[in-house]
């Protein structure tokens, strides 16, 4: 089996990328985030307080004649960003792009917090990442991938965002009308099960490569992109008026200021994010002061390669074991 399925941003800054899904018997369609960088698949629901629920759709299992409660199981999940949700589970039929499961453990939410009731063209996430990090107890449920794998042709899955335009999500195969030249793969280490892999270094502008080992995640659910201080001072060292603002919580810079580009090596190959990808928005409508694409990574923990860096190449999420992720210049 394959699907294909559309990658659309939800606003004019691509904050995030939604895709069409369907649950149930008949179907319901959502809108849903599929987001590399976590294993939970939740949906806004009819369990949803109404003064938590501000546009979006909804997913009533009891309108699904094939949805079935999975008794004493509940979820609770907690996001980078200090976003969450909560809730209890169903299983059901869920169709992305063709491709259809049967009985996907679905995340019904009981509780959202503010930042997804304001997102209102945002109905839910589809987890992408390592079945080992869902959050339902008493046991653990698998993704969408890990249910599909065993029908699909090919144990992949490929992300092919694009700047400020419609995109493609495929399962089950590579498609090659949609890169050019060779993909490079690197390795996965898939424990706690984020898509961690390395850069093998960065370049700013027209200067010299860095080689150097740079361990993050591929992370189709964060925004921005964030790396270690040295690589991003470096990076903003280029920029005419860019400071690191605690106000703003990271670096902002005169919107007409001319930004370079980054580029980061995938093992031999090398991938240039554009400068009007790291120009991120406007901190605020009628700012002349913007905010970028390329954050630090200090505090976190960890280093995120998200849709500011995935949107410059086509990636290819191989289950195959071991895991691996592949990168081509489209
Ligand atoms: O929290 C992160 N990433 C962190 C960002 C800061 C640095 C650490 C990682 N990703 C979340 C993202 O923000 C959410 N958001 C919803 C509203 C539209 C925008 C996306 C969405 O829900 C879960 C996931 O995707």
């Amino acid at each position: 089996d394959t699907g294909s399925a559309a990658a659309i941003p939800i606003n004019e800054v691509d904050i995030a990328y939604v895709t069409p899904v369907t649950i149930g018997t008949p179907p319901q369609t959502l809108m849903l985030d599929l987001d590399t960088g976590s294993s939970d698949l939740w949906v806004f629901s009819s369990l949803t307080p109404s003064n938590q629920v501000r546009g979006q759709e909804i997913y009533s299992p009891t309108k699904s004649s094939t949805s079935k409660l999975l008794s004493g199981h509940t979820w609770s999940i907690r996001y980078g960003d200090g976003s969450g949700s909560r809730g209890t589970v169903y299983t059901d039929n869920f169709t992305i792009g063709g491709l259809e499961v049967k009985s996907q453990a679905v995340q019904a939410a009981l509780e959202v917090s503010s930042s997804f009731t304001q997102e209102q063209s945002l109905d839910g996430l589809v987890g992408l990442g390592f079945s080992a990090l869902n959050t339902v107890r008493p046991s653990s449920q698998l993704t969408f991938f890990d249910n599909a794998r065993p029908n699909l042709d090919e144990e992949v899955f490929t992300a092919d965002l694009k700047y400020h335009a419609t995109g493609s999500y495929d399962f089950g195969f590579i498609d090659s009308k949609k890169y050019a030249g060779n993909i490079t793969y690197t390795a996965v280490q898939q424990s706690p099960g984020y898509w961690t892999h390395s850069l093998s270094g960065y370049s700013v502008g027209s200067g010299a490569f860095q080689a150097s080992q740079i361990s993050g995640i591929s992370d189709t659910g964060t925004t921005l992109v964030y790396l270690p201080t040295a690589i991003v001072t470096a990076y903003y060292r280029q920029v005419q008026g860019a400071q690191n603002s605690q106000y703003y919580g990271g670096y902002v810079f005169p919107c007409s200021s001319t930004l370079p580009t980054f580029t980061f090596g995938i093992e031999g190959a090398r991938f240039t994010i554009p400068a009007s990808y790291i120009n991120y928005t406007r901190i605020s409508p009628t700012s002349t002061t913007c905010y970028g694409g390329l954050q630090s990574s200090s505090g976190l923990g960890i280093n995120i390669f998200g849709d500011v860096a995935l949107k410059a190449a086509f990636v290819v999420f191989s289950g195959t074991n071991p895991p691996r992720i592949g990168f081509a210049i489209k």
